[in-house]
């Protein structure tokens, strides 16, 4: 198997806004409409579409079948930095609380790259406050993400290293562009960096103990066709046919009764929710205390370098 490396929300029933059973789910689900037939592409009829957007991140609702694209756009690489983890909770709060929208398509604005991970800038020559806000950011996304009573799918139309990759985990589906120059994975360890437990968790509930720790150990990043043989994704498609082929996987999944699949979907992830949530003040202060470190500061300081010195 080719493997490749760069060289060198609040579970709980009733939470407020996150929790995994909205109020009024029941009702809504008896009364729901089935999708069955989903648009090819997003050129949805202007009068079923309401777009909204701020500054990195842009949704477009296709209201006639409940289906939001999410799109991340923070050039050049799609990092994660503060500002685009905070906007993209508000923007995920707003389709929560949309009554109409049963799905969610999660993909990049920029043609290559699904994000580049967290921002290393946000984790770099910081004080420990800004570490701690930028830490509980994160969480949140995950925690919004992971427990979501929406679909999600992940459109991967791009390279989706560390932090990409662990949104694309918390998703329910991941399709991912066939091109070999793209990878995905969680190589934290080549930034001299330590994946969190919750990364962890996620992983090995997704691809099994033995892969995720030769991946995390490795810090592997794998092409596509490597990440479908271990379960890191669903399904590879050509490039071209991620959307749609995102929207048709949807319709499907949009089948199932939503109470049903949601209460599925709490069995299966709320203790690993909770495995955080019951020490997301203890995993913010060790996140503050391990980046904070002189060593670790370093190691960052090497890999920007890296980054911007390496021949493309
Ligand atoms: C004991 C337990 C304690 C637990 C404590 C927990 C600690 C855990 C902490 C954190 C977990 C970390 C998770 C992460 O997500 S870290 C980020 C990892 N990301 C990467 O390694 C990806 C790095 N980037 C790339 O590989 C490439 O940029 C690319 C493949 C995404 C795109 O390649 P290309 O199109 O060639 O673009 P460039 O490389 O030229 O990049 C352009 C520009 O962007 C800068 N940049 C790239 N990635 C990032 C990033 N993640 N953050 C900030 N900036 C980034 C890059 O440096 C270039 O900058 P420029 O030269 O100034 O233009």
């Amino acid at each position: 198997m080719a493997l490749r490396a760069v060289s060198a929300l609040t579970w709980g029933l009733g939470g407020p806004g996150v929790g995994p059973l909205r109020s009024g789910t029941f009702l809504r689900c008896a009364t729901q409409h089935r999708l069955e037939k989903m648009p090819s592409s997003i050129g949805f009829p202007e009068a079923s579409r309401r777009p909204f957007s701020s500054h990195r991140i842009l949704v477009d609702v296709d209201q006639s079948h409940g289906v939001a694209t999410m799109k991340l756009k923070n050039p050049p690489v799609n990092s994660l930095s503060l500002e685009l983890l905070t906007e993209f909770v508000i923007s995920w709060e707003k389709l929560e609380n949309d009554k109409s929208c049963r799905g969610v398509i999660l993909t990049s604005n920029s043609p290559k790259i699904f994000s580049a991970g967290l921002d290393i800038t946000d984790m770099y020559g910081k004080n420990a406050a800004h570490y701690a806000e930028f830490w509980k950011a994160v969480q949140e996304v995950w925690l919004k993400l992971y427990t979501s009573n929406m679909v999600v799918i992940a459109a991967i139309n791009g390279s989706s290293p560390a932090g990409g990759c662990l949104m694309s985990l918390a998703s329910d589906y991941r399709i991912m562009a066939d091109n070999p120059k793209y990878t995905i994975g969680l190589n934290e360890t080549l930034l001299g960096i330590v994946a969190p437990f919750w990364f962890k968790d996620n992983l090995v509930n997704t691809i099994g103990n033995r892969a995720s720790e030769h991946a995390l150990q490795r810090g592997l990043l794998f092409p596509p066709a490597d990440a479908l043989k271990i379960g890191l994704v669903d399904q590879i498609v050509p490039e071209d046919k991620v959307q749609s082929t995102a929207l048709s996987v949807m319709s499907e999944w949009l089948k199932i009764p939503d109470h049903a699949r949601q209460l599925t979907k709490t069995m299966m992830r709320k203790p690993t929710a909770d495995r955080l949530l019951k020490q997301r003040e203890a995993d913010i202060q060790n996140f503050v205390s391990f980046i904070s470190k002189d060593s670790i500061q370093k190691s960052l300081h090497m890999y920007l370098k890296f980054l911007k010195e390496r021949e493309k």
